[in-house]
Formats: C-alpha cells, structure tokens, sequence
C-alpha cells in the first residue's frame, strides 16, 4: 500500500544519517525505511536495530545485521537488494535456494592441495535454531537457553566427532589464547569495540566451544550465530575435511530434531543467520596458501574477483596477519550454490592461485 505524503514526512524525522560506504546507504531510501520502520517480528525485532550497526560503524561492507529469521521475509525490501549485490546475482525475489541445492549435500570429488603452497583447509557453516532470536538481538534468558540446547545435542555425536564442551568462563585466559592462536576458537569479540552489532553484550556469558579429540571438528556457540559447525585440517584434503564437516552437520540436525528443535531454514534463503553474507548453504570453505609471489603481482586483487574468492590474513577477518604471504582464500558467493559447488570452486581456484604462483616462481609471464 503506497504511504501518504504526510506518512513519509513522519519517517523523514527518524531516517538515519547514513555517512558509511556499505551496502545499507546504497539501498536504504526513504521510502523503504519508511514502509518497514514500524514494523516488528514477532521477537520484537525493528528495523533500526538491524541497521543501527551500518549507520554508527565505518568500513563495514553489509551494515546490516539480522536480529532473528522473521527479519529476511519482513523486511525484506531492504534485505533482498542487498542479497543480491553480495551474492552473485542470485535474486531472492524471483529465485529460490531450495532449486540449486541440497539433497543429502553429495559428494565432493577433488585430489588433495599441493601441500609445498597448502597449510590447512577448513569447512564452517553457521546454523541458528528456528524460534529463537540470533546473537544480535537475545536476551540473556535466550542466549543461555540456546547454549543449553546445543550443549545437550553435542552428545549425540559419534564417536570420532564427540568431544568436550568448554565454555568460555570456565577456561583460562592463556588457554583461551593458545586456541585463538591456533585457529581453533574464534576471537573475543569484545575487543572489537567499533562493531557496534550486539554481538559482544555480555562477553562471554553462554559462549563456549566444543572440540573432539582429534582437534579436527568443533562447534562455536553463541560467537557470530547460535552455532558455527567447523571441519578444520593440516594440510590439503579438501575432500576429507568436507565429509568430516558433512557427517557432523548431519548428525547435529538430526539430535536437534530429536530433540524438538529444527534449524532456520527455509526454500528462498536455505539457512539463516544473523549477517545475510551468511545464509543459503551459510558455508565458507577456506584454504591458508602461501602466494608470496602472486600477492606482489599488481593483478592479484583482480585474479581474485575474477574467481569469485575473498582473501583474509591468516587470522581471519578481524585480526592482523602474523604470516604476510600465508593467504585465507574462501568462496564469496553461499546462497543459489550447493555446498558441494561451494568445496569444488575453491578447490578450483586455489589450484589455479598456485599454478600462477609457480609460473612466477618460474620467471615466466602470468596467464589467467
Ligand atoms: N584454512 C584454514 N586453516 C586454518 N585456519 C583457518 C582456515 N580458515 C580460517 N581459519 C581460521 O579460523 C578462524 C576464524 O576465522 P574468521 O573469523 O575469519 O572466519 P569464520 O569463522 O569463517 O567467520 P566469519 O566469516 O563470520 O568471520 C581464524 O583463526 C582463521 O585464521
């Protein structure tokens, strides 16, 4: 229903002085905001406390964050474009996710990385349990009871995926640090004071880790989504670590069905989580590569963007690079894609990274 100019004028009062560069100001109009600013989910989750992140906070690329999975379908006018322009063109207002994907996830079929540029690999996808607010925007009730509930599904894993819960109040600062270092357990978000996203309230209440004994699978609770599910490996066996990753998702949802639970879900967007770069498969498949070469090479940034990866230092997204030419190369693109494309395209790429590295290395011209 078209709003009155009177209707409009009022909204005027509230609508954000957007002074950040990310997605949010390129879509955020008048008109939308004042169509969607009233509203509210079920959760009692508004559009401003969605977007406050991208008005106050610079240099983030959404400036959106997704207060529960009521938000992507109510607010959708704002979300949808901005879906859009992250993930390859896939549109959510004519596409449907369930089309491109997802029966018993398949099966990947690649040969092990050269592990002379290869260090390790990794497999993570978020998951949020269906009813219950995301990270941004719980209570403190909500966050316990979510960690409560996965805490009781981890003990249904098998054998060689089972492990301990820690949680976060009960390890040691320098415990905490030696697994940060090692890639294991994710960063304190409250030291990233310029977020802005409600993320960090109440750091660490209800957040923990679960790793098994191999120290190749874990579960994040209650860090960026209410869980993170993560295969992590030395060296370059994509395949092995994907079905590692595969069988502990599996048997994670099927606990929580059990259990009474079910994972956000749904036909348009797969599954969803609190940032929209994160939903569909919500899978990031990450290779550590070494490309001092390729790095120095004027066209790297464009060889990236023409594969369609993302790069990051060896300690993720918000941490400094301790190793300068030790590359975390990843899919962008997780929605309209299968989980298996997903492990294929990076498998692809990197290969591709490390053939231009060799012909470098070589002296010889680069060709992509
Ligand atoms: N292939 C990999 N090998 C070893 N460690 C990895 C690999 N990929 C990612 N990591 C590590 O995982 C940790 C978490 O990374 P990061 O926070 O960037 O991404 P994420 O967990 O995928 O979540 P998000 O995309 O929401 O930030 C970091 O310590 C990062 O270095």
């Amino acid at each position: 229903m078209a709003l009155s100019v009177q209707e409009i004028e009022q909204a005027k009062q509230s609508f954000p002085v957007l002074k950040h560069d990310n997605f949010l100001s390129n879509h955020l109009t008048l008109p939308v905001y004042a169509a969607l600013y009233k509203k509210k989910t079920s959760n009692g989750v508004t559009l401003d406390s969605c977007i406050q992140t991208g008005v106050d906070t610079p240099g983030l690329q959404f400036g959106m964050v997704v207060g529960d999975e009521e938000c992507y379908t109510l607010f959708k006018d704002i979300f949808y474009p901005i879906i859009k322009d992250y993930h390859g063109n896939f549109d959510p207002a004519t596409e449907s996710h369930a089309d491109h994907v997802r029966e018993s996830v398949g099966v990947v079929d690649v040969k092990p990385l050269d592990t002379k540029y290869v260090k390790s690999v990794r497999v993570r996808a978020g998951r949020s349990i269906s009813g219950f607010p995301f990270p941004p925007s719980c209570t403190r009730a909500q966050r316990r009871e979510v960690e409560s509930i996965i805490v009781g599904t981890l003990k249904n894993l098998d054998q060689d995926l089972a492990g301990s819960y820690h949680s976060m109040e009960s390890m040691e600062p320098s415990e905490i640090n030696r697994l940060t270092q090692e890639h294991i357990l994710f960063s304190n978000l409250s030291d990233f004071s310029f977020r802005n996203d409600g993320l960090a309230r109440d750091w660490p209440d209800a957040r923990g880790i679960m790793m098994n004994k191999e120290q190749d699978f874990f579960v994040w609770v209650n860090e960026g989504d209410h869980m993170r599910i993560i295969s992590m490996q030395s060296g370059g066996d994509l395949k092995t670590c994907f079905e590692t990753w595969k069988q502990g998702e599996k048997q994670l949802e099927t606990a929580m069905l059990n259990a009474g639970y079910k994972f956000a879900w749904n036909k348009k967007l797969g599954f969803l989580c609190a940032r929209a770069s994160n939903i569909g498969t919500s899978m990031r498949c990450s290779v550590h590569v070494r490309l001092p070469n390729l790095s120095a090479h004027p066209q790297f940034e464009e060889i990236l963007k023409k594969l369609g990866v993302a790069k990051r230092g060896n300690h993720g997204e918000y941490r400094s690079s301790t190793e300068p030419e030790l590359f975390d190369i990843s899919n962008i693109k997780k929605l309209g894609i299968s989980e298996v494309e997903i492990v294929q395209q990076v498998h692809e790429s990197v290969t591709k990274l490390i053939e231009m590295e060799q012909q470098l290395e070589e002296g010889k011209p680069l060709q992509f």
